[in-house]
């Protein structure tokens, strides 16, 4: 049997079953989806990140790649009570080391007591426990990683949808999940895909009716860049954000974003729309959250569990923002005409910038 070691933060070293060979270190988080393990496992927000399944049974009806959301599994590491042999030979192939037969109610429960957490994995045939140690000592914390950006967007503009007869999209791309796009594109829009530190020249070359911002990994602070777009944009083009996006529009209007003790990653977190009374259900994936909006965001939507914000609109300019992930997949389709609401924004301003036939 490969040995397998989990040396959390503190020094305190768990045994498992090794499933997936190498060592790794991240941030170690935990998914309550019972659902969806592939799209999980492809969402690039997972990048730098030790991904715990509280759900004990992960594999169970195999690995298929339409279901990915990238083409490349991002959490350095993999932790379960129980994984499939596909998983398992997916995740060996990879290269990402995976750790099964954890009691995996105790990691969760350490994370939610002490909060997201560094850790080291080594498994392996010769591995030991100073292996797993050595990963935990060189494992650096979520904000850190100052170009995580990087290891995730695209390098060049890419277009999508091309001649496509609705709203012209700039996506900036800070790591997103494959099905944002596939939803704008569903709808009928050119999406073009901006690297994470596009230009304000990159994003006028597109002339959006949008500049949506997208998911991904770490600390919205270390995307510099994009903030700068929303900053130089907001006046004269209409502005959306999923997940990361609704951090780095906050953090660019004067907000501010917070490190949550454990964040929210699942398929059945509630959420409050304000004005309608309304709760649905929605797919999370986040260790940071809004803290104060500022002066020119309002909240929307609230976690029915915590009451962080999870939507925003702009007071004085055209903003619509949403923590979670209304894309879904996984998880439940309740939030889908996010996209709708999007893109009826990007219509008015594509209207209004119509000249009038006189
Ligand atoms: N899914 C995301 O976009 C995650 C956003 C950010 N990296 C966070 O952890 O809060």
């Amino acid at each position: 049997m490969t040995e397998a070691y989990v040396a959390l933060e503190g020094g305190h070293v768990i045994e498992g079953r090794g499933r997936a060979p190498g060592t790794a270190r991240g941030e170690l988080v935990f998914t309550t989806a019972y659902t969806g393990y592939e799209e999980s496992l492809t969402d690039p927000s997972y990048e730098e990140q030790v991904l715990t399944f509280s759900y004990p049974l992960i594999g169970n009806y195999g690995v298929r790649e339409e279901r990915f959301e990238d083409d490349r599994v991002h959490p350095r590491a993999v932790l379960a009570k129980e994984l499939t042999e596909d998983v398992a030979d997916w995740l060996a192939e990879e290269g990402v080391p995976a750790v099964d037969h954890l009691d995996t109610r105790d990691v969760v429960t350490d994370i939610r007591d002490e909060g997201a957490m560094k850790c080291g994995i080594a498994v392996g045939d010769d591995v030991t426990e100073k292996d797993a140690l050595e990963q935990l000592e060189q494992c650096k914390g979520m904000s850190e990683h100052t170009d995580i950006g990087s290891q995730v967007s695209v390098d060049e503009p890419v277009v999508r949808g091309e001649g496509n007869d609705g709203e012209t999209v700039a996506l900036v791309d800070c790591g997103a999940k494959g099905s944002i796009v596939d939803s704008l594109l569903a709808r009928d829009a050119e999406v073009h895909v901006l690297p994470y530190d596009a230009t304000p020249a990159d994003v006028e070359a597109v002339d959006p009716d949008v500049l949506f911002i997208s998911n991904g990994p770490g600390d919205p602070a270390n995307y510099g860049a994009a903030i700068d777009l929303v900053q130089e944009f907001v006046a004269e083009t209409p502005v959306a954000g999923i997940c990361l996006g609704q951090q780095i529009v906050a953090e660019a209007l004067g907000g501010t974003t917070e490190k949550m003790d454990f964040g929210h990653r699942g398929v059945n977190q509630p959420v409050l729309d304000l004005e309608s009374g309304q709760v649905v259900m929605t797919t999370q994936n986040h260790g940071y959250t809004v803290d104060e909006p500022g002066d020119h965001l309002e909240v929307t939507q609230i976690n029915v569990n915590d009451d962080t914000p999870e939507g925003l609109d702009g007071i004085d300019h055209d903003i619509i923002t949403r923590q979670y992930h209304p894309e879904a997949n996984p998880g439940p389709e309740d939030t889908l005409d996010f996209f709708d609401d999007v893109l009826a924004m990007a219509d008015e301003r594509a209207q209004r910038a119509v000249p009038a036939d006189d």
